[in-house]
């Protein structure tokens, strides 16, 4: 049976979702505003210039042009908003501030263009946003109000949590976000794994807990994009992603604020966990914005398992 016309779920656009929240209005507007921001990223990596930017980042990487503009249309896009003090950036050297008055407003800390290396062998890439009341950047990813990401794959998707379940849109062919899956949940145990890192620059107990994964069955799906990595460990509800320290990097290699946060209230929120090996990731107070840390996010028993084996190590 055809159902009512605007009954469907899958006519209920972004907005509407979000009103359907009980959150404030300048929320609803800032994620918006987002949703809107990456409708020209997409057509920025869809079309843009594949060439490096001739600059470096906080952590001396070396810039693509892609990662520029996309922190150029985000960074504009949230200044215009209204509704923002605070920005940081994955590809900006210190906070950018839009306002001193940060009373009812937000802040937000984002990677514009994750995995913005993949765009010239055509793989999925993506946005991540962290979004806090007030003018602090720098507290616990559990005080974060609002979490998101867009992946652009072969459709664009954006997942979002205001702290009541995890809900996905995809982009149709006019560019709105309509809902295809309301309050996504995780199973408890995995079936897929995907781990960052030369494993050659593995520690002991990580290399063991690879070993138990593999003997488990568990099938290796690794992209090398944090945003379509995660997005599979999510969707399918069943997986772990790890990116471990690294003998000579003990902090592993994502950043807490643009990619870890958001990413470890977005799992959490739909059933799973995420840890450094010790504390769970939201729950780690960050010192500065280009803190690293290392993860094992996705299936609650997997990530449990994670840890006995970090421990032993
Ligand atoms: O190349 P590696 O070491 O596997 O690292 C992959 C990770 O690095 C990242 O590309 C880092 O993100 P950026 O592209 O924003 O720098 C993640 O998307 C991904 O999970
Ligand atoms: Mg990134
Ligand atoms: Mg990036």
């Amino acid at each position: 049976m055809l159902s009512e016309p605007g009954k469907s779920k899958f006519q209920i656009d972004l907005r509407r979702h979000l009103r359907s929240q009980n959150i404030c209005d300048k929320l609803v507007h800032l994620i918006c505003e987002i949703a809107e921001a990456s409708k020209y990223v997409i057509n920025a990596v869809r079309t843009g210039d594949l060439g490096v930017a001739g600059t470096s980042n906080l952590y001396g990487e070396e810039q693509l042009a892609l990662d520029v503009l996309s922190d150029r249309i985000m960074r504009k896009r949230l200044i215009h908003s209204g509704v923002v003090c605070n920005i940081a950036s994955e590809e900006m050297d210190e906070i950018y501030q839009v306002t001193t008055d940060s009373d009812g407003l937000y802040s937000v800390a984002y990677d514009p263009l994750d995995g913005s290396s993949l765009v010239d062998v055509n793989l999925a890439v993506g946005t991540i946003v962290s979004i806090f009341k007030g003018d602090n950047l720098l507290q616990e990813g559990r005080k974060q109000v609002a979490a998101m990401y867009i992946l652009y794959g072969p459709r664009v998707s954006l997942v979002y949590s205001v702290g009541d379940g995890v809900h996905e849109f995809t982009m149709n062919q006019l560019m709105e976000y309509n809902l295809t899956r309301e309050n996504v949940r995780m199973q408890r145990d995995g079936n897929i794994y995907s781990p960052g890192g030369l494993r050659n620059k593995y520690n002991e107990g990580d290399e063991k807990f690879i070993r138990y994964l593999e003997a488990k069955g568990c099938k290796l799906r690794y992209s090398g994009g944090f945003v379509p990595d995660i997005n599979q460990v999510l969707m399918k509800g069943k997986g772990l992603f790890m990116y471990p320290a690294l003998n000579g990097s003990p902090n592993g290699k994502l950043r807490l604020l643009f990619e870890l946060n958001p990413m470890a209230f977005l799992i959490e929120h739909a059933g799973g966990a995420a840890t450094n090996g010790k504390t769970p990731i939201l729950d780690l107070k960050p010192e500065s914005l280009d803190q690293r840390a290392p993860i094992y996010i996705g299936c609650v028993e997997d990530v449990n398992r994670a840890m006995e084996y970090v421990d032993k190590a």
